[in-house]
């Protein structure tokens, strides 16, 4: 799809071939002891020619010792023809680690900087040699007490200083010699991580990701995975395989998913960390996407990676400011026909580009820059305290196993990279390194041989199950499954049952309420009625007292003396004639009240105070009558209100009494 062309790869192969048949044709006839030559080459540096040696070393391991016994091993690995150069020394169960140095950027050749690496790619030896006095870049590392030449060995020493140079490491060559091997390794059941460390600007996202025209290690992961996915699917109908993926990153100590989009103008959204049991150090909630070809997990690698956190500093354009995992799961289901057993394997590939460890003095950062570059050095830090500890298996408190103080929960990167450090992985370690910096080289050169020292203990993760057993899961799980449905649809049958009973009582609530509130006003009004019939009674009742007085006792007439006033009025002719026309007035008055109420014609009053006597005998047993019925109805009214008050009282469900 992309990368060399393939003419140039058959050219580059047939060379390795021709090499590979030279040693050999060299162990045949030279002695054992003899079998070591050295040849001297040199490298092109834009500061001169500088003679470095690059000693190929035969060797005695050929081709087929690294044949891949995956499920589906690569092509490349079937057929053997591996570079000699390119082969790996065996692994086994510790960290891989390989070094690998990159070209003169701009400003390096600007400086007049020297290439103080050399690589063997027999031996795979690196050698660190010391700074000339001119270039202000090793300024530092000449004020050391002692400052010497060093060579370390690695799994892998890969030469991508110079192109013209025909041990030159291209994208496609790391992919070959580390990231193919451990595709086999997802293939048949481990877990596997690669991870690259180096100081900022050294190659470490170039090495992983690379650009669109120099693929790096995870692009050409995925794509040769569904090579295979697709080949072995033609080949074995019976193994299905279920991919799915994952992107964080670890910004400032927090945990961003790359797959959920950035939404403008809202605070990042950060992860939790969980630790289960049996899948160790996890992140919560965190996008596993399932995807079906190369296209669709290109398209997730992509969207992650345009939100990774990068910035520009002095020492790269786009300097990574976070740490960066993408993760591959991969599920492969192989069913036997004939033993009728179904075989899963679970497999996780974990690439990871760290950020690069800086010293604030070389990238000049300030401010938010300065804060992650002390939070990247810190996480750092503790990635080297973890690799030392499981280096050194005899370093530990007393009395403890070095594992128990590993201290992976010191950072989150280290907590989440806990099993692919010292647990069920097998993993590698990409030192990049810049070709001019002395100091930052020697210190990611011995940070990486620490980490060839650590042992993790990979396992296959496989399960056999037999069709009666699986049909027995099965089974197990769609009982599970049902009573979860169960529950779930009854609880939401609670739910909106109560939801229904709360609508109810509420409205029942309302209802009792103006209830209430027309009961009390209804004994307002009769509690009024009582009072005005009260009152009525009582002035009927005084009334009719006055009247029986009156008929019983008649006032008798009183004969008015004249008073003073009237003495003084008969002195007065006018007066006096005034006066008695107003005493006319006031006789014919009293003729007219005396007339009308009592029909007095002066005859028979012993009759009519009998008749006036019965009278007022009907009106008082009336009154009695009627003062009775008041107190039935006073009655039946107290009677409702109580029954009333006792109703209320007792409150309906859901409803707390009032205190
Ligand atoms: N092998 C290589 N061949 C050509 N160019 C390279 C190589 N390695 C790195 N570069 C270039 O060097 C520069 C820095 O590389 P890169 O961004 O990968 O560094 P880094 O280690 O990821 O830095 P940081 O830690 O700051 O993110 C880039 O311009 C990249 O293209």
């Amino acid at each position: 799809m992309y990368g060399i062309p393939d003419t140039l790869n058959r050219q580059r192969y047939r060379n390795a071939l021709t090499e590979f048949c030279d040693t050999l044709s060299g162990m045949v006839s030279l002695p054992p002891s003899l079998t070591s030559e050295t040849r001297q080459h040199s490298i092109q540096t834009p500061a001169g020619i500088r003679p470095v040696a690059f000693e190929d070393r035969t060797m005695k391991s050929t081709a087929n010792a690294i044949r891949s016994s995956a499920s589906t091993p690569s092509l490349r690995s079937r057929d053997g023809t591996l570079p000699p150069h390119m082969m790996r020394t065996d692994g086994g169960g510790n960290v891989r680690v390989v070094v690998r140095v990159r070209a003169f950027l701009p400003r390096e050749i600007e400086r007049g900087a020297e290439c103080l690496i050399s690589m063997n790619p027999i031996t795979q030896m690196t050698t660190l040699h010391v700074p000339d006095d001119e270039d202000p870049a090793n300024s530092r590392a000449r004020t050391r007490k002692a400052i010497e030449e060093k060579t370390f060995t690695f799994d892998n020493s890969f030469w991508s200083h110079n192109m013209g140079d025909r041990h030159y490491a291209h994208q496609e060559d790391v992919y070959n010699s580390l990231g193919e091997d451990f595709l086999d390794h997802n293939f048949e059941g481990y877990h596997t991580c690669i991870f690259a460390y180096g100081q900022t600007g050294s190659g470490k996202s170039y090495t992983m990701m690379g650009t669109h025209e120099q693929p790096g290690l995870i692009p050409r992961t995925c794509e040769d995975l569904f090579q295979r996915i697709e080949a072995a699917q033609s080949e074995t109908p019976n193994i299905s395989y279920h991919v799915r993926v994952s992107y964080f990153e670890v910004y400032n100590e927090h945990v961003r998913d790359l797959l959920v989009p950035v939404v403008p103008n809202q605070p990042p959204y950060y992860l939790k960390i969980r630790e289960s049991p049996v899948e160790g150090p996890y992140v919560k909630d965190l996008t596993e996407v399932p995807v079906r070809n190369f296209r669709e997990i290109l398209r997730y690698m992509k969207a992650g990676d345009a939100s990774r956190t990068t910035a520009s500093t002095k020492m790269n354009d786009t300097s990574s400011r976070s740490h960066a995992v993408f993760t591959i799961m991969l599920k492969q289901i192989h069913h036997d026909m004939d033993t009728d057993e179904t075989t899963e394997r679970s497999s996780r590939i974990r690439l990871v580009d760290l950020a690069g460890s800086e010293r604030a003095k070389s990238t000049e950062a300030t401010g938010a820059r300065l804060r992650e570059g002390s939070n990247i050095n810190k996480s750092l830090t503790t990635l080297g305290r973890v690799i030392a500890a499981l280096a050194d298996p005899k370093a530990g408190r007393p009395g403890k196993r070095s594992r128990d103080v590993v201290p992976y929960r010191d950072s989150i990167l280290t907590w989440l990279l806990k099993d692919s450090l010292g647990g069920n992985s097998k993993t590698a370690m990409i030192a990049c390194i810049a070709p001019s910096d002395y100091e930052e080289t020697l210190s990611t050169l011995r940070y990486a041989d620490q980490a060839k020292r650590i042992r993790t203990r990979a396992v296959v993760n496989q399960d056999h199950i037999s069709t009666a057993e699986r049909d027995a899961q099965i089974a197990a799980m769609s009982e599970e499954i049902r009573l979860l449905q169960l529950s779930v649809s009854d609880s939401r049958q609670r739910e909106k049952n109560a939801r229904e009973s709360e609508e109810r009582l509420e409205e029942y609530q309302n209802r009792v309420v103006a209830m209430q509130r027309m009961m009390e006003e209804r004994s307002l009004v009769a509690e009024g009625k009582i009072r005005s019939l009260q009152t009525e009674n009582e002035a009927l009742r005084l009334h009719l007292k006055l009247a029986l007085d009156s008929l019983k006792n008649p006032i008798p007439e009183v004969v008015v003396q004249p008073q003073s006033a009237d003495v003084e009025a008969l002195d007065d002719p006018g007066a006096d004639k005034e006066n008695a026309a107003e005493e006319e007035d006031e006789k014919d008055a009293a003729s007219l009240v005396d007339e009308a109420y009592y029909d007095d014609d002066g005859e028979d009053d012993g009759y009519e105070s009998e008749i006036y006597e019965e009278k007022a005998n009907d009106m008082q047993d009336y009154m009695h009558d009627l003062l009775k019925d008041l107190s039935l109805f006073r009655r039946k009214i107290g009677d409702d209100k109580d029954r009333f008050l006792d109703e209320s009282r007792r409150q309906p469900f859901g409803i707390k009494p009032s205190a």
